[in-house]
């Protein structure tokens, strides 16, 4: 008898397999998605091993293969088996993000009334409106009763079943996302001369012409597009005859279907790309003489895209594939603009953005070799590519690359350098404002790093691209308007600036105003949120320096910042960008269209302005209000502000009219905003470590956090408080003393979607030694 290992989907924090028996009518391979039992319930599970010996003596038979075709291969297999160790979650947790799209089926339970009388009064109020909720609907799903009741609709049905008021009942649905056949029809070979014989007499004209179409065009036609032209009853009858043979045919759902991209031939490298494109050339051909992940920290515009272009084209002449990760999908359009006219039809795209069907289809094709390259957000690190030979993250200090909200919480910088590792292929890390920890990494020699000074103008002309300078940046001291009587969200400067860029562009985009508001900079919430005085403190309503002046609260959002550009400037178009107004790629994609085209000559939008956005005609680039991020309870606030800064910086001038920068600031004495003005990510790099080794944060520790949300803030506070003390216990007990075990305090923010939020966060060289010595309690999340 042959065993198989099983990942089933169930929630747990380990990576443990169980056993099942192959029965003789399956073909089980690892990889497969499977069905299995479990309890009372059939669920989904992924075959990680075969074996001869089972964990347990008593096993029960897999119940069937969701896919015959594996879907993991081997590679795939040890990433999920270490991003399941890594981040503690379940292995199926793990490789779900690598199955095609809609694979992951999660059963269902069913709840029914039984035949039984029961005494009312004896339910909580609750229970009594479940009872008849079922009463009235008949069989109900408890996804339908969470969704009418709230999460504790469950614990009330799970008492109702014990107490067999109610029935409970499983069921695991087939996957919904499916390969999308079209039938076409042609003429059954074997039935010219009946036909002939036909259509010498018929008087059904319409037929004929059907029958006469068919024979003369000689090709299969799709059932739908006869039915539209010759009618439903005509094709029906034809078929009645037994006259039509039918062929289904898989349909391509190919999100690029329809683009033209024109091709753009290599452009020639500077000496700086050069030294980079041959250092990545080098390494293709020995990956391990020198290390294989690369580091390339060049000023906004120099040209990294070409050198991630270059790297590409050595990958996929190696006839291996890469996939190019991109931090929002805003961006894949441009980047798919420009990877697509390099290399047309090799191009695959893989992001949340796409139809089902759509990311389904090219998962596919993926996984058949289809494609040389696949271009997608944070997910895409997963693509099922065949033969991976390099991965680029470009924008590599994004926050967007980490995944919070749900298990796996993975960072795709980190799984990419261990997917790198199990598939000896190279990575290309680029930014012009490099995460501290990359950038430290290089520096200490893991990373090989690759320096691009030079900025180049595009002038758009079809003329060669010629250097030009960074834009010159400067810093308004917003204190010092109010000084001056200027309660205006804008400065004098800015104004100034935005007429005389207004009156150079008459039909063309001419500038970017970033209104970073609070509203729309998500702080972010990873594991590592540093615990700060500030946070126990309510906050501030005087001034803690001068102790004289009333403090108020300040953000200032899009469509304030529009509106009142539209009323300063009634004669230029103005386009607003975040996420209210762009819903989806296609949205941001013509947004970007029309501000491209000179419809607008001012785009206002939020950070997503800072992104890596290449318009050459953009000159000017304005921030209203740069503080915002700087004051989140975070120890990489500074680290953010200064990241986006820089980065929005570099949207101006980027061709052949020099670019201005105005940054508009209540703290012009901040050390992010003195080094994104300088443009000096040197400068910069070197206080924030400074900073972070006085503190003892990373890259100088490792933080894991442990967050608990609960409906009910004492409930919520009390758990935090019991698990810190827990942790504590097994500190003292086990003689733990380079893990601090910071809080619990609330988290930031402290409610979210109606549940209060704590967190205790372990920090210190290796914090896991204390995590693995306690079980952390269900409905704990934990983030590394
Ligand atoms: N070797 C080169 N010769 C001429 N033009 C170049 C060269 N390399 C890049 N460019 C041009 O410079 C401009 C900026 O290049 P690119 O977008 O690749 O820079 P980047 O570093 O990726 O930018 P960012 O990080 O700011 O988004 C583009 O118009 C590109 O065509």
């Amino acid at each position: 008898m042959r065993f198989a290992e099983v990942a089933v989907d169930v929630p747990m924090a380990s990576s443990r397999t169980f056993s099942y028996e192959i029965p003789d009518e399956l073909t089980v391979r690892p990889g497969q998605l499977v069905r299995v039992p479990f309890g009372a319930r059939t669920l989904q599970g992924i075959v990680f091993s075969l074996s001869a010996h089972p964990q347990v003596p008593e096993t029960k038979p897999i119940a069937d293969l969701v896919f015959e075709e594996p879907l993991l291969d081997d590679v795939h297999l040890k990433l999920a088996a270490w991003i399941s160790e890594y981040y503690i979650c379940s292995l199926f947790e793990a490789s779900a993000p690598m199955l095609p799209p809609g694979g992951r089926v999660r059963a269902r339970t069913h709840l029914t009334l039984a035949d039984q009388h029961t005494d009312s009064e004896t339910l909580t109020p609750l229970q009594q409106r479940i009872v008849e909720y079922i009463a009235k609907r008949g069989l109900t799903t408890q996804d339908s009763l969470i969704k009418a009741f709230g999460e504790s609709a469950a614990s009330s049905a799970a008492s109702l079943v014990r107490r067999n008021i109610l029935i409970r009942d499983y069921s695991l649905p087939d996957p919904t996302v499916k390969h999308r056949y079209r039938t076409h029809i042609s003429l059954s070979p074997d039935t010219a001369s009946d036909i002939n014989e036909w259509l010498a007499k018929t008087k059904a004209r319409k037929q004929a012409a059907f029958v006469e179409h068919l024979r003369e065009v000689g090709e299969p036609l799709d059932i739908t597009e006869a039915r539209r032209e010759f009618g439903g009853s005509i094709v029906k009858t034809i078929m009645d005859k037994g006259w039509l043979s039918t062929k289904a045919v898989a349909i391509d759902r190919d999100p690029l279907d329809g683009r033209t991209f024109p091709y753009s031939e290599p452009l020639r490298l500077t000496v700086e790309q050069s030294e980079a494109a041959t250092a990545i050339h080098g390494a293709f051909e020995e990956p391990s003489a020198l290390g294989n992940t690369f580091l390339i920290e060049g000023v906004t515009g120099s040209g990294k895209t070409e050198v991630y272009l270059d790297a590409v084209d050595c990958c996929t002449q190696m006839g291996k594939q890469a996939i190019v990760l991109v931090p929002e999908i805003a961006l894949t359009y441009q980047t798919i603009e420009r990877f697509a006219s390099r290399f047309p039809d090799k191009v695959a795209v893989l992001h949340s953005g796409l139809s089902d069907g759509e990311r389904f289809d090219q998962w596919w094709k993926i996984k058949r070799g289809h494609y040389s390259i696949v271009i997608g957000s944070r997910s895409a690190i997963f693509a099922p590519v065949p033969d991976l030979g390099l991965i680029v993250v470009d924008e590599e200090h994004e926050w967007t690359y980490k995944q919070h909200d749900t298990s796996p919480r993975y960072h795709a910088r980190q799984v990419s350098l261990r997917l790198s590792e199990l598939t000896q292929s190279l990575v290309v890390l680029g930014s012009a404002s490099p995460d501290v920890g990359s950038f430290y990494a290089a520096m200490r020699g893991s990373h090989r790093l690759h320096r691009l000074t030079e900025r180049f103008a595009d002038t758009g002309d079809g003329q060669a691209n010629r250097p030009s300078a960074l834009p010159s940046v400067s810093v308004v001291d917003m204190r010092e308007e109010l000084l001056q009587g200027n309660t205006d969200m804008f400065s004098r400067s800015l104004s100034e600036s935005l007429s005389e860029c207004l009156e150079l562009a008459v039909d063309t985009a001419c500038a970017a105003v970033a209104a970073m508001s609070a509203s729309h900079i998500t702080p972010p919430r990873s594991a590592s949120s540093a615990i700060t005085a500030a946070q126990r403190r309510k906050p501030p309503t005087m001034c803690p320096q001068c102790l004289r002046h009333r403090l108020r609260y300040y953000g200032i959002g899009t469509e304030l910042v529009a509106d009142e550009v539209a009323r300063r400037y009634p004669d230029a178009g103005v386009l607003r960008w975040d996420r209210d107004i762009a819903t989806s790629p296609k949205a941001h994609e013509e947004l970007l269209m029309r501000f491209r085209s000179g419809e607008a000559q001012i785009l206002v939008g939020t950070q997503m302005i800072a992104k890596g956005l290449h318009f050459p005609s953009v000159s000017l680039v304005g921030v209203v209000s740069a503080d915002v991020g700087l004051t989140v309870p975070d120890y990489r606030a500074g680290e953010r502000s200064f990241q986006l800064l820089h980065q929005v910086a570099g949207r101006a001038g980027r061709g052949s009219t020099d670019g201005k920068v105005i940054i508009q600031t209540f703290q012009p004495e901040n050390y992010a905003i003195q080094s994104a003005a300088e443009q000096d990510y040197q400068a910069f790099y070197l206080r924030e470590m400074a900073y972070r080794r006085q503190q003892g944060n990373p890259p100088y520790s490792s933080l894991i956090r442990l967050l608990y949300t609960h409906a009910n803030q004492a409930k919520c506070e009390s758990e935090a408080v019991r698990l810190a003390g827990l942790l504590r216990e097994q500190q003292a007990e086990w003689g733990i003393t380079d893990v601090e075990a910071l809080g619990p305090v609330p988290a930031f923010p402290s409610r979210l979607r109606g549940r209060y939020r704590w967190h205790i966060i372990l920090r210190g060289p290796t914090p896991r030694t204390l995590l693995d010595k306690v079980d952390i309690p269900r409905g704990w999340t934990v983030d590394i």
